[in-house]
């Protein structure tokens, strides 16, 4: 985990331009030592030019972050989105190495909702077309008459947090609102007052419709000629969503053929996009990407993703994570705690074998099985791929990582937990080798690996560990405990169990420095001793 430090600089380089008022955590901060570069319409070779020794990137949407500047950056550890759309960030890249993609979810909503209503309203009564006239000279007041929204039906395809905003909005203009969203429940929209609907429903039916879902694969062309060929004559089109959900090039002709009477766009395929053929069309009218433009949303998305920076370098942890599991903040107080026993766990077996993993079975058993395991099962992946990825590893990609190279993950929940409150058993299958490792957080006393193959223990997992398999037989641990005196190594804590007399044992112990491999030897030379494994944890 990153924890605060001010012993090294951390370059915060800001590429798109942000609210001077939402960097002021950022540009007041005690504790770290921020340097905060601002450097905003570069051409994409001029930020990989400028983007090695950068940390932490913060962007809004003009800014593409591709692979290749994922790749030139060396130290980056956290992309900021100052907004929601991550759409204009490689986000496989991204988690390939390790860095933290974090977004603003909530300070635009009003602003990209109100901005919708205006557009919404400007098209149905011609505002933009009517003033450009007047501004020409023109008393025109033929040419534009409007159609109301009273009594309309407005299709909101996308029911988040935007599309939820619009439908209040579209209610208090007296509007019918159709809503489709894969997550919307009955009792939802029961409770919102609203129909649900399939986007095909909507098409049928709705005088106007919206669009507020993220750009993804699925959503791409959602609105494409087919859709547009079910709808109504004279339906009109509004999307401060992203360029490419509805298909312009369908959406041209559509308008051309007289079935679609109007469209409002923020947003385009390509931006900035200023000779687009469809701002040839009078029915189209359109705003330069403008809906989280306000002095407010700009304040509060730049505040959210300075703070995050700031819990990211203080606590390691952050609150609106785009790419790892994203935990809500009651529970993460709870998980928090097992972060760093899960890590522990996975860091010792990764000592206990030289065997590549191909499986592992992590069983969560008691309290924590109430909770979103996932974060933890990243955290003990982190531990188990340390040995080999180093620093490289993360919470963010350790699950990539292990996945790339083909281990098999396996997670289960138990409510029964041997006696413990909880109970993280974690066990790793190699081509010739099982091994399991269990440890618990103990009230009060912190961390404690508890069990051992199948021989109950009661280590701190910390420091320096000799892990030492042994018959069963008088004179061992007297044995061990001389030889390392010989050796001047200082054994502070040595725990022993044995599944059966005379059988297998082992023996864990704790001691004060590390232990060479050349120590390691005299060891397995004892009488007696069948394996001893030094694990630092
Ligand atoms: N024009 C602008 O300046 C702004 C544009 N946006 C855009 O608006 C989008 C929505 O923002 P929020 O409402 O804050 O996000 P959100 O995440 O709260 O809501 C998005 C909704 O889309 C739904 N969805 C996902 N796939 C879908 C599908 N195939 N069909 C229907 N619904 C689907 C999700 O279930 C979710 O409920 C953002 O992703 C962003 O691209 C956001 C802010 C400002
Ligand atoms: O938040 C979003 O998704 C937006 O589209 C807002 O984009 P912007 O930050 O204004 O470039």
């Amino acid at each position: 985990m990153t924890t605060a430090t001010k012993t090294r600089t951390i370059n915060v380089f800001i590429a798109d331009p942000l609210s001077e008022d939402g960097i002021f955590p950022l540009r007041q901060e005690q504790d770290l030592d921020l340097n905060i570069i601002v450097d905003t319409g570069l051409a994409p070779e001029e930020l990989i030019a400028k983007i090695a020794n950068v940390d932490v990137l913060l962007v809004r949407s003009q800014t593409t972050v591709t692979r290749e500047v994922i790749e030139a950056a060396k130290s980056l550890k956290l992309i900021g989105r100052a907004g929601v759309g991550v759409d204009n960030i490689d986000l496989a890249a991204a988690t390939e190495h390790g860095i933290i993609v974090v977004n603003a979810p909530d300070g635009n909503t009003n602003s990209a909702a109100e901005h919708t209503i205006a557009m919404m309203t400007s098209l149905a009564r011609h505002i933009p077309q009517a003033f450009n006239t007047l501004k020409n000279g023109k008393w025109d007041r033929k040419s534009f008459v409007g159609v109301e929204l009273k009594n309309k039906t407005l299709g909101v395809v996308g029911f988040g947090r935007i599309g939820v905003e619009v439908a209040y909005r579209a209610k208090g203009q007296r509007m019918n609102v159709m809503a489709y969203d894969p997550f919307l429940t009955d009792e939802r929209a029961k409770e919102l007052g609203v129909t649900k609907a399939t986007v095909e429903e909507i098409c049928v039916a709705a005088d106007f419709i919206t669009v507020h879902t993220p750009l993804l694969p699925e959503t791409r062309n959602l609105i494409n000629k087919d859709k547009f060929a079910m709808m109504k004559d004279g339906v009109r089109i509004i999307n401060c969503a992203r360029g490419g959900i509805i298909n312009e090039d369908d959406l041209y002709d559509a308008i051309v053929a007289g079935k679609v009477a109007g469209a409002a766009l923020d947003v385009f395929v390509s931006e900035p996009a200023t000779d687009h053929k469809l701002l040839t069309l009078p029915q189209v009218i359109a705003t330069p990407h403008l809906g989280a433009s306000t002095i407010e949303a700009q304040e509060s998305v730049a505040v959210d993703v300075s703070n995050d920076i700031i819990k990211f370098y203080k606590t390691g942890t952050v609150t609106n994570p785009v790419n790892m599991p994203s935990i809500p903040k009651e529970l993460l107080a709870q998980v928090e705690p097992f972060f760093e026993l899960a890590e522990k766990l996975g860091s010792f077996l990764s000592q206990v074998t030289t065997e590549p993993v191909k499986e592992i079975n992590l069983s969560y058993a008691g309290e924590v099985a109430n909770y979103d395991v996932r974060p933890l099962t990243s955290n003990a992946l982190k531990g188990l791929l340390s040995k080999n990825h180093g620093n490289h590893v993360n919470d963010v990609n350790a699950r990539y990582l292990s996945e790339r190279i083909g281990m098999k993950i396996n997670e289960h929940k138990t409510t029964t937990a041997k006696g413990f409150t909880s109970l993280i058993t974690i066990e790793i299958i190699t081509a010739n080798e099982t091994h399991t490792v269990a440890g618990t957080l103990l009230n009060g006393l912190g961390a404690r690996i508890v069990k051992v193959e199948d021989y109950v223990v009661d280590v701190i997992p910390q420091g320096h560990l000799l892990y030492i398999k042994n018959t069963d037989k008088p004179g061992a641990i007297g044995r061990v405990a001389t030889k390392l005196a010989e050796k001047e190594i200082n054994i502070a804590t040595m725990q022993v169990g044995r599944a059966q007399v005379g059988g297998t044992a082992v023996m864990m112990l704790t001691v004060d420095n590390v232990v060479t491999e050349e120590d390691l030897v005299f060891v397995a030379q004892l009488e007696n001793i069948d394996e001893v494994k030094a694990i630092n944890l």
